[in-house]
């Protein structure tokens, strides 16, 4: 259900004219995803992913596109941009914007183990340092300012409790955002939504390979450790429970500090953080329920499992970094 534009062969050939990708070969929509537009697209000359951007307008878009090239171009997992004959690597079809990516090898594993974890967490740590010399800035647009702004919009359909709660959390964030711990915080491209289903793998259960990193479409800059909040709030817990699963969190976590180590501002924000990472989701999603775009055509997701992480996150202390 992630064809919302259909694309005929005809104008995935006459595409393919603009760059210097080879002839097609063959083209097949992706049933995955909720946003956009997806087909996998062959030619003479390799795999790839053809994206046609039904929320994202060509001005927001550049942002997403160049950080997936520089992240490539520095050797982490990502789908490339390819470069049109023009030197743009954005084009348009069908009045919509689109780009063609590299198809990564491999599938999402639903059910990660700690090896999967300790892939994800390293890479995350390769995408952020290799971030830090990206030059376009845009903030995570689904940040403080966002909740702020959103969470009023949500509070007529909560019951009291929940009411209390979101309204208590985003007074503590707000006052930790302008704490000296903090800003002092490393701060860079973050992916923002590096979800379970957001990171590809190859070989066997046992013995995956990393295939890569993909969605960059809620990027933006944010602390590297509310990326690292988001990521383990999904792919670290039992599910039912929100409870962190102890031996996946310390192997997500030591790969991810192998690579860059966590600094002591971090270790005293990661309580505060963890909650941050889960109340972001669960603004989101009751957003979504509640005041449903009128182009959003999928089941949104279950706000209640965030709020489940929140309070637990605020219940049991976690871990230290
Ligand atoms: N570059 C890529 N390489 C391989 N598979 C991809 C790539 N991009 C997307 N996919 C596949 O398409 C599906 C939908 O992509 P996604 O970015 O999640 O869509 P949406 O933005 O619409 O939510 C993914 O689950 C994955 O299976
Ligand atoms: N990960 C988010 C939703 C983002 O949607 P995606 O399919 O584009 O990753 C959530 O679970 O709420």
């Amino acid at each position: 259900m992630a064809v919302f534009t259909p694309v005929s062969e005809r104008d995935a050939q006459q595409l393919l004219n603009h760059y210097t990708l080879g002839e097609l070969v063959s083209l097949r929509g992706i049933t995955a995803g909720i946003e956009n537009t997806n087909y996998f697209l062959t030619t003479t000359q390799g795999e790839y992913v053809l994206t046609l951007f039904e929320v994202l307008s060509h001005e927001q878009l550049p942002f997403y596109i160049e950080l997936m090239h520089h992240l490539a171009t520095h050797g982490v997992p990502v789908p490339e941009p390819q470069t049109l004959r023009d030197g743009t690597r954005l084009t348009t079809l069908h009045d919509k914007p689109c780009a063609i990516v590299s198809r990564l090898s491999g599938g999402y594993e639903p059910e990660p183990g700690t090896a999967h974890c300790a892939l994800a967490g390293r890479t995350l740590a390769q995408a952020h340092l290799a971030g830090r010399s990206f030059s376009i800035a845009q903030p995570n647009l689904r940040g403080l300012p966002w909740w702020q702004e959103t969470i009023p919009k949500v509070l007529p359909f909560l019951s009291t409790s929940q009411a209390t709660l979101i309204t208590e959390v985003l007074e503590e964030q707000t006052r930790f955002a302008q704490s000296d711990t903090y800003q002092a915080l490393p701060y860079g491209p973050a992916h923002c939504d590096l979800f379970r289903d957001n990171v590809l793998f190859d070989g066997t259960f046992d013995m995956p390979r990393m295939g890569g990193i993909i969605d960059f479409y809620f990027a933006g800059c944010d602390t590297w450790l509310f990326d690292v909040a988001v990521s383990v709030n999904d792919w670290c817990i039992h599910r039912n429970t929100g409870v962190l699963q102890h031996d996946k969190l310390q192997a997500w976590l030591n790969a991810y500090a192998e690579v860059r180590p966590f600094t002591e501002a971090e270790k005293h924000a990661w309580p505060v953080l963890l909650q941050a990472a889960a109340l972001r989701f669960w603004v989101s999603r009751l957003y979504d329920f509640y005041l449903p775009r009128p182009a959003q055509t999928l089941k949104p997701h279950d706000p209640r499992h965030f709020e489940l992480i929140l309070q637990e996150r605020r219940n049991t202390p976690a871990p230290a970094l």
